[in-house]
């Protein structure tokens, strides 16, 4: 392998630090023509879809069938998310936005050089993309932050397989710090029961209240994902949180795909059952989903809600994700203040020493007939 070399580093630049925040993707269109390559690449990646049992048959199925047929369907839904701000896909809007908020609370703290981007594991802006900026503004420390409270191997391993899959390849690589879930942080509780208070001030209490979470298939759980804890832990803590006993809500997954058993009990099941078992008013959040996206907006405020009423409830309301609600981004920032200790404060780093340290090993460097 050729490695890549960083051509724009010169001998005695300051280093950076580069905070990148990630999330899912999105296509760049609600058209079946720009639905077709971002779940190509979404569904081809091996930590999304474990093929049972071989590798090519997935092939022959995602090709030939799923790829015909799901990219209409999906655009469908898509364009009735779609903004007519920005980008138009609501989870690349809301991304910028808090990493825009983050930034601001998160800089202040760096006495050297930092830099904020964003990127999305499949689709635009990619990783790559944000790394190769990275690069060429001297990021030599990197610390990544996928917006996924609860550790996937299908969201969270995947983004560090598509960052390492690059730095992989260069000369010198920055050091790495991951972050891998933060599903029991405090501050994220604290948002989560904010988010349930300010809606059930306007909304009222309901009989139930439901937490849905994306669903996996149950083969990762016996397999050892730790998922479907991590999303009971959150969902124990929140109850905590409002004080809510056992009978007053629920957990449940939503957005099964192919025909294997997910995690269950299922979202939409749910929804059919609950006014037959007296369940008239019911809440849904969604604390899986740092930011609104079709999965809450179409899914579960759209399909879920005529679920319920289709089978005699009477009130539903959806709970917003977090989104840049401020309690959820100074809980983001303390996190990303964790994993990076010993990265904005230290003493001498960046100082007239380590200046005068750069300008000699620059010295060195050209004596030595290197031209960077
Ligand atoms: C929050 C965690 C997520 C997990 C875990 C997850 C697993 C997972 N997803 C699919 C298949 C699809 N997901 C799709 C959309 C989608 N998924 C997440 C998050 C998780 N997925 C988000 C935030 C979104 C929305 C993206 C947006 O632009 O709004 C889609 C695409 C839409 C569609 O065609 O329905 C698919 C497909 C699998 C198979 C899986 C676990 C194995
Ligand atoms: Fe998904
Ligand atoms: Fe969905």
């Amino acid at each position: 392998m050729k490695y890549h070399n960083n051509t724009t580093y010169r001998h005695g630049d300051e280093a950076a630090t580069g905070v990148l925040i990630t999330n899912l993707g999105t296509p760049d269109a609600p058209t079946k023509q720009a639905l077709r390559p971002y779940l190509k690449q979404f569904l081809w990646d091996p930590r999304v879809v474990e093929p049972p049992p071989a590798r090519w048959l997935w092939w022959l199925v995602l090709n030939g069938i799923i790829l015909n047929t799901r990219p209409a369907k999906s655009a469908e839904a898509y364009e009735e998310v779609w903004d007519s701000e920005g980008p138009g896909s609501p989870l690349l809007n809301i991304t910028v936005k808090q990493k825009e908020a983050i930034e601001k609370k998160l800089a202040p703290h760096f006495k050297g050089k930092v830099v904020f981007d964003i990127a999305m594991r499949y689709g635009n802006p990619s990783i790559e993309s944000a790394l190769k900026k990275f690069e060429q503004l001297g990021v030599q420390r990197l610390v990544v932050m996928p917006l996924y409270p609860q550790y996937a191997g299908a969201t969270t391993a995947s983004t560090f397989d598509d960052v390492t899959d690059v730095l992989r390849k260069w000369r010198w690589i920055p050091e790495l710090r991951f972050i891998n879930h933060y599903h029991r942080h405090p501050g994220y509780i604290k948002a989560l029961a904010n988010s349930v208070r300010e809606h059930q001030a306007e909304h009222g209490v309901p009989d139930l209240l439901v937490m849905s979470y994306h669903g996996v298939p149950k083969r990762y759980l016996t397999n050892g994902d730790p998922y479907h804890c991590e999303c009971q832990v959150t969902s124990r803590l929140l109850a905590q949180e409002l004080g809510l006993e056992p009978h007053q809500y629920k957990v449940t997954f939503q957005s099964l795909f192919g025909k294997e058993e997910w995690l269950k009990p299922y979202t939409d099941e749910t929804m059919m059952s609950l006014p037959g078992l007296g369940y008239k008013h019911v809440q849904v959040i969604c604390p899986g989903f740092s930011a609104d996206c079709l999965e809450t907006i179409e899914e579960i405020d759209g399909e879920n809600r005529e679920y319920f009423e289709e089978a005699g409830g009477e009130k539903f309301s959806y709970i917003k994700a977090l989104n840049y609600r401020e309690d959820h981004t100074d809980a983001l920032t303390d996190v990303l203040l964790q994993h990076t200790q010993g990265w904005y404060e230290r003493d001498g780093f960046d100082s007239e020493a380590d200046a005068a340290e750069r300008a000699i090993v620059k010295e060195r460097a050209r004596a030595m007939g290197c031209p960077m």
